[in-house]
């Protein structure tokens, strides 16, 4: 896929890969002389994507919150749930318990269903410490991850989360004793890639978060924001003022929140899990960001509680059904846009001068990959330009 035509589709396609990455790619019939003698591997005239990419994760997080689920089926508040402990806090406590191995653990078969969906890069937040052991403690699973198993990982620090329970009525005490430290320490390590918070009533004001940017910015990192999902509270344009790469959510975003979006260049990370876990009914302004020209990226926002989803394919099939993105740009987000919204300009497009990574599906046509759900259509992965032995 790499032409003009709908989703790039190119028919009767070959693809020439040194281990540099793409180095050609067209109609079978137009190969160059210069790659003609190229070994051949015949993809028995399969459909091939780029590789898949997850951009918005939580996929490091001790215990789970399966308890909650039933508690609000049994007729429970989400003030009951969090009066008995539960929420973001609940999590929290199972991430303190947990140790970096049990972390690791936990998350390898998380890491293996995104795998086996044709994945190769996911992103990976912290933001289930809220202490700076813990933050660090979860940066570094994220890391050793990517060591384990054949996918690359993006890691951003979100310490500006949740207020922890210690906490309680002094958010701004957590940032300036926490929250920075934590970024500065983990910045130190070299376990940051990028920075993220929670603009809602709930967590923390687009004030705050900006005092989280700043140290960002100071840092020379670059930054995200979880913003507008269950308010509008001005959090994407505070966070495109500082040129976030994406804005993630944005379920109650306004136009002028768009314009600004599209005058950073920020990306639109729609999550349909969240939405659909929680049973909202505001849906993110996906016209908008069509008439301003706002990319769309759709990922998991994989987490123990509003978005338990390990598919990126239910995600994407999510954000048509749900939020009437079209499979065209169902696909775009899990490939181009998504690595847009990670910062990423050599992946996420068949074409010259990008990883040689691809998806390669028994499916005949691209829009098989968001019409189905429930369904996994990959035939394999190729990494590099070399095919993907499976693990299991
Ligand atoms: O419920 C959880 O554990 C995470 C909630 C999640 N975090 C966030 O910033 N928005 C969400 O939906
Ligand atoms: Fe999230």
């Amino acid at each position: 896929m790499a032409g003009d035509a709908p989703y790039g589709l190119i028919e009767e396609a070959a693809i020439a890969v040194t281990p540099d990455g793409i180095l050609w790619t067209g109609a079978e019939a137009d190969i160059p002389a210069a790659v003609a003698h190229y070994p051949r591997h015949d993809l028995g005239g399969r459909l091939v994507t780029p590789a898949l990419i997850d951009c918005h994760t939580h996929l490091v997080h001790g215990g789970n919150r399966a308890n909650e689920f039933e508690m609000r089926l049994m007729g429970a508040s989400y003030e009951e749930v969090a009066k008995a402990g539960g929420g973001i806090i609940s999590t929290v406590r199972a991430t303190r318990e947990a140790s970096e191995e049990d972390l690791i653990a936990a998350a390898l078969p998380r890491i293996d269903t995104l795998i086996a969906e044709g994945v190769s890069t996911v992103e990976i937040k912290s933001g289930y410490g809220l202490d700076i052991d813990t933050e660090l403690k979860m940066l570094r699973a994220a890391r050793r991850l990517a060591a384990l198993r054949p996918i690359e990982v993006h890691t951003t620090f979100l310490g500006a989360h949740a207020v922890p329970a210690e906490f309680k009525g002094r958010a701004d005490a957590y940032l300036d004793e926490v929250c920075i430290p934590a970024l500065k320490a983990a910045h130190e390590e070299e376990l940051v890639d990028a920075v993220d918070g929670f603009s809602e009533g709930i967590a923390f004001t687009p004030a705050q978060i900006a005092r989280v940017f700043d140290a960002a910015k100071s840092l020379g990192l670059p930054v995200k924001l979880h913003a507008e999902q269950l308010s509008n509270l001005g959090g994407a344009a505070m966070a495109a003022s500082y040129g976030a790469l994406s804005l993630d959510h944005l379920e109650y975003l306004d136009e002028p929140g768009v314009q600004a979006m599209a005058s950073a260049g920020s990306v639109a990370v729609i999550l349909p899990g969240a939405f659909y876990a929680i049973r909202e009914k505001q849906v993110p302004p996906v016209g908008l960001f069509r008439k301003h020209n706002v990319p769309m990226a759709v990922a998991t926002d994989l987490n123990p509680g509003s978005s338990p989803m390990n598919s990126l394919l239910l995600a994407m099939n999510m954000a048509c059904t749900l939020f009437r993105m079209t499979p065209e740009e169902a696909l775009a987000g899990t490939t181009r846009n998504a690595a847009t919204a990670l910062g990423l300009t050599d992946r996420g497009v068949i074409a010259p001068e990008h990883r040689a990574d691809f998806a390669v599906w028994n499916a005949e046509h691209p829009a098989e990959l968001s019409y189905r759900f429930g369904f996994n259509p990959l035939h394999q992965r190729i990494i590099g330009g070399w095919i993907d032995i499976p693990l299991a």
